[in-house]
């Protein structure tokens, strides 16, 4: 446990958490000698002279004041240790974060990552701060007893210390019956978890489809499940729970039995026995807290594993010796890349000059939106090579690459923070006047007169007090304001309605002009002035050229352009295509 602690806490954390278990075992040991000097305050009591009990009575006060001093220094240590920890596994877990490529996000990962980073961490950090103390205490004082008697008499003695391995061996084979279930419990707690947050996320689409109910029953059964799961972890503990209590109490009523026979016999005092009682009972209570200790422990050692296991996550690995990329342009060459065992690309290859633009189209689960991530290294390709200025994008370090792309999706997420705060995360050191340009040109300036606060606006978790379109247009304002020299477009406009999708084109206008361009569209209008089209379909490249080039084909694009809507039936405004102003 404490070696998975470790692991997980880094190294580094290793000198104060083996001071604070020092503190802790010095603390219990000290408590369990400070009742040895129960024996001489009841022989003077129950001998001649009672008054010779009074410094003896002194010495135990003094010894249990200062054990609830090294009690309180070693609570406090476990307390100050456990919470400087939980900050240092918050920074572990944000650094490594931070480090796992982006394509690892899936929504199934954030939903398990957020339980842990909550309950996880804090359970797993109460080991040190709530557990530590009480169990170490819990198994250390009663063997310092066991001592203390064998000092007073071996017989007595030795019949103890013949009940602590039947006391371990019971404590351990409760703690394996109850692996299974704990493990079945904290599955179920998840699942049950990550059925709450989609019910309450998926309100609207439920309200609309009329299926609150359907998924109600889901989440019923979800937390059925858990129910079932805590009966059956509780049912597990139970035989466990009263073995160790009929354990204990079996080895006192042994001990108070040879007590008696020996005190019969002439072979022990009065005050011995009653001694050896006293600490017999002190043990007792211990030793039954075990089996509700070993409980907690080992719940937290199943955080404690999974936190470990995200933490052995390997994040993309770094260049030694990055290198800078040369100039802007893009490279897929002999791509092949698996999402599992399904393969999205088998050899792909196609490439980009410096200020080009290059549309991708191809039917749904064609890997379109795949390509653009691959280029901003969401993930790394399984074979072929993909070159940003020349450069495999491996070889280039993780921040000049990100450097160079500004990145606009359909799915825009807004931090909860002002539309202000918003943009100019797109570059943070942005002037005053460099922001307000970049909204000008996204067309968010609109949008900011219209709203009480402007600028000062909270947008809510996610931009959810923002239409879709005008969340496009906080994303391609922080996009402008990166100002980097490769764009990368995924179907910016396919979910606007025709007024936002004009206004959102006249901002990605602005973005385009002048910079290299990777585009994903379903609305073919929107790419047809691109300087080249590339159909995607089975993994490949089906055909390739200009509009005109593609339409004159016949072939697959001109069937797509075929059943493109076309926008000026829709809407009596100019053709709001996107034409890069170079
Ligand atoms: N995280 C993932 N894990 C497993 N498979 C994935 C993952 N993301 C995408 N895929 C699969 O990879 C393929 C390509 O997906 P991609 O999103 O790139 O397609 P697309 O052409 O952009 O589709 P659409 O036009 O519908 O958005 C699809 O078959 C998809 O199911």
């Amino acid at each position: 446990m404490i070696t998975l602690l470790l692991r997980v806490l880094g190294h580094q954390h290793a000198r104060p958490m083996r001071r604070t278990l020092t503190l802790m075992t010095v603390t219990a040991v000290a408590e369990g000698l400070s009742y040895a000097l129960l024996a001489p305050v009841l022989r003077a009591l129950l001998g001649d002279t009672p008054g010779d009990a009074w410094p003896w009575l002194g010495a135990f006060g003094a010894a249990v004041a200062a054990c609830a001093v090294l009690r309180f220094l070693s609570d406090m240590s476990g307390f100050r240790v456990g919470t400087s920890l939980l900050r240092g596994v918050y920074h572990r877990l944000g650094d490594h974060l931070a480090r796992l490529p982006l394509g690892w996000y899936s929504s199934a990962r954030v939903g398990e990552v957020s339980v842990l980073a909550g309950q996880g961490v804090l359970r797993a950090m109460s080991v040190i701060a709530h557990l530590l103390g009480p169990f170490v205490s819990a198994a250390v004082t009663p063997l310092t007893v066991v001592v203390v008697i064998l000092g007073l008499n071996w017989q007595l003695g030795l019949a103890v210390l013949a009940g602590v391995p039947v006391v371990a061996a019971v404590q351990t084979l409760a703690g394996r019956r109850t692996v299974a279930e704990d493990a079945e419990r904290a599955t179920r707690d998840r699942e049950a978890t990550g059925r709450v947050i989609e019910y309450l996320w998926a309100q609207p689409v439920l309200r609309a489809g009329g299926r609150t109910a359907e998924r109600f029953g889901l989440l019923d059964d979800a937390l059925r499940q858990v129910q079932r799961a805590s009966r059956r972890s509780a049912l597990a503990a139970l035989p466990g729970a009263v073995g160790l209590t009929l354990t204990v109490q079996a080895l006192f009523t042994a001990v108070l039995g040879l007590g008696a026979y020996l005190a019969l016999g002439g072979h022990l005092g009065a005050a011995e026995l009653l001694t050896v009682l006293v600490l017999a009972t002190r043990c007792a209570d211990p030793l039954l807290s075990l089996a509700e200790l070993g409980g907690k422990l080992r719940a937290a050692r199943g955080e404690l594993a999974r936190l470990d296991v995200l933490l052995r996550t390997e994040p993309l690995p770094q260049a030694a010796d990055p290198v800078e990329p040369a100039g802007h342009g893009v490279e897929f060459d002999s791509v092949t890349f698996r999402h599992g065992e399904h393969t999205v690309f088998d050899g792909l290859s196609v490439s980009l000059a410096d200020g080009q633009w290059l549309a991708v189209v191809g039917p749904s689960g064609a890997g379109k939106s795949t390509l653009l991530q691959l280029l901003a290294r969401f993930y790394d390709v399984d074979a072929g090579t993909v070159r940003v200025g020349g450069v495999d994008v491996r070889e280039i370090g993780t921040e000049t690459l990100m450097a160079q792309f500004a990145i606009v999706f359909q799915d825009v997420y807004l931090f909860d923070g002002t539309i202000e705060d918003n943009v100019r995360l797109g570059r943070p050191g942005a002037t005053e006047a460099e922001v307000r340009a970049a909204a000008g040109a996204a067309r968010l300036d609109e949008v900011i007169e219209r709203l009480p606060e402007g600028w000062a606006t909270p947008v809510g978790e996610g931009g959810a007090r923002l239409s879709g379109g005008e969340r496009q247009r906080v994303s391609i304002a922080r996009a402008l304001l990166k100002d980097a020299p490769i764009v990368l477009l995924d179907e910016v406009t396919s979910a606007l309605d025709p007024v936002s999708e004009s206004a959102v084109h006249a901002a990605v206008e602005h973005l385009v002009a002048g910079r290299t361009v990777v585009s994903v569209a379903h609305r073919l209008h929107t790419v047809r002035r691109a300087d080249r089209i590339v159909f995607v379909d089975g993994g490949r490249i089906v055909e390739e050229g200009s509009h005109e080039e593609l339409l004159r084909l016949g072939g697959r694009y001109a069937g797509f352009w075929e059943l493109t809507p076309d926008p000026s039936a829709a809407r009596p405004a100019p053709d709001p295509v996107l034409p890069p102003v170079r």
